[in-house]
């Protein structure tokens, strides 16, 4: 595989949500940064909504106070915003990247590299984004899975949608199993305030980030139940702690979960109250069902969907996940939230994996 030295020469964003919109700010940045000439394009499935942000240069919906770069481009036709494209990225929300991508499949570039921004499990295949995307363009164009494992990165981090397009400093990271396709993609998405590092453990990479939403959604019931810091503090480091154990047995390194794409999304996201994760759990646990919460929602929260998928793989593989149990048990009704707490912690003292 031998991508242009000189980075991409046409980068496809699909998605005009909130991460696929700032992060084609990002990519516009980043070449007008490094005087490269290299096209991007935004696209999303509403002609109407990519018609007026072509016209206004912002996305109203989802980063309403940012002015986009003149440079970006629009579009809602999938075969014109794909054609010439030798990088993809996919910024479709975890349950629709099968169906979208298999839209899209047809007119993806033989040569192109694949990009996954979203932090989600399927649900029903426990299938990882990067295994998504390899499998379903397999089925679709003249390569093998395998060939496209090889082109499907992933880019994860502590990355809040809305202090990046606010041009906030952040530090990401892009993780391919080539060293030398992610240095590729990181390159090409380095901008001023964006600092994309790189690392080969995709499957570290990518449940670091699916698995904090999960834990993001703990911390927000714990805010909704008006516990204190210690609470909060405890439910990140054991989330950390058992989202580790996930990593390893589907065979992620450590170092990946202790870096910008583990600990450092995680601190993030169960932090911040612009995380769509958060709210939704803080939501939850100031008592509204998960459908009130859902109405609510105007935008993705990956975690509720994830939340069984990561359970069945966590026991598929044997790892014990006392927090995403806790969670799920409280997303299927099982259990009320007021009886969360002694779940989350309360684990057999006398059992293996009782050291902090
Ligand atoms: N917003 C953020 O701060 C970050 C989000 N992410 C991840 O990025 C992914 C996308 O999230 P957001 O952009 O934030 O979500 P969002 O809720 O802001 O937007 C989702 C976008 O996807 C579109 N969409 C939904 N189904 C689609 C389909 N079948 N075909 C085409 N478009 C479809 C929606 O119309 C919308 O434009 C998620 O997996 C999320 O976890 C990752 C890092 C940061
Ligand atoms: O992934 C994110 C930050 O890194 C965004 O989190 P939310 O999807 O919970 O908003």
């Amino acid at each position: 595989m031998t991508p242009d030295p000189n980075g991409p020469r046409k980068v496809t964003v699909l998605g005009a949500g909130s991460w696929g919109t700032t992060f084609a700010k990002v990519l516009a940045d980043a070449a007008a940064d490094a005087g490269a000439q290299r096209t991007v394009c935004l696209w999303g499935r509403d002609p109407e909504s990519m018609q007026r942000i072509a016209r206004e240069h912002r996305n109203d919906r989802y980063v309403p106070e940012i002015e986009l770069p003149e440079t970006l481009e629009y579009s809602s036709d999938l075969r014109s915003a794909l054609a010439g494209a030798d990088l993809v990225v996919a910024a479709i929300p975890a349950q629709s990247l099968r169906a979208q991508l298999g839209a899209a499949a047809s007119y993806v570039e033989p040569e192109a590299v694949i990009l996954s921004l979203a932090k989600g499990l399927e649900s029903g295949t426990g299938l990882r984004m990067t295994q998504v995307i390899a499998q379903v363009l397999a089925e679709h164009t003249q390569r093998t899975a395998e060939e496209w494992a090889r082109r499907a990165c992933v880019l994860s981090g502590p990355n809040l949608a809305m202090e990046i397009a606010r041009e906030e400093p952040t530090a990401s990271v892009v993780a391919a199993t080539d060293h030398d396709t992610a240095a590729w993609v990181a390159r090409c998405c380095a901008a001023p305030y964006f600092r994309p590092y790189t690392n080969t453990d995709v499957i570290g990479t990518e449940i670091g980030g699916l698995v904090k939403n999960v834990i993001a959604l703990c911390v927000g019931i714990c805010d909704g139940r008006g516990y204190g810091d210690n609470s909060k503090a405890s439910v990140m480091t054991r989330g950390l702690a058992e989202t580790t154990r996930l990593a390893l047995a589907l065979g992620g390194d450590l170092t990946t979960l202790s870096g910008l794409s583990g600990m450092g999304d995680l601190v993030a996201t169960c932090s911040s109250s612009l995380s769509r994760n958060h709210t939704a759990g803080r939501l939850l646990g100031a008592g509204l069902s998960l459908e009130q919460v859902q109405d609510a929602m105007t935008q993705t929260a990956e975690g509720i969907k994830s939340a069984p998928a990561v359970l069945a793989l966590a026991r598929h593989h044997g790892v014990d996940m006392p927090i995403t149990e806790a969670v799920v048990s409280v997303l299927r009704n099982d259990v009320p939230v007021h009886e969360l707490a002694p779940r989350l912690l309360g684990r057999d003292l006398k059992s293996e994996g009782n050291s902090a």
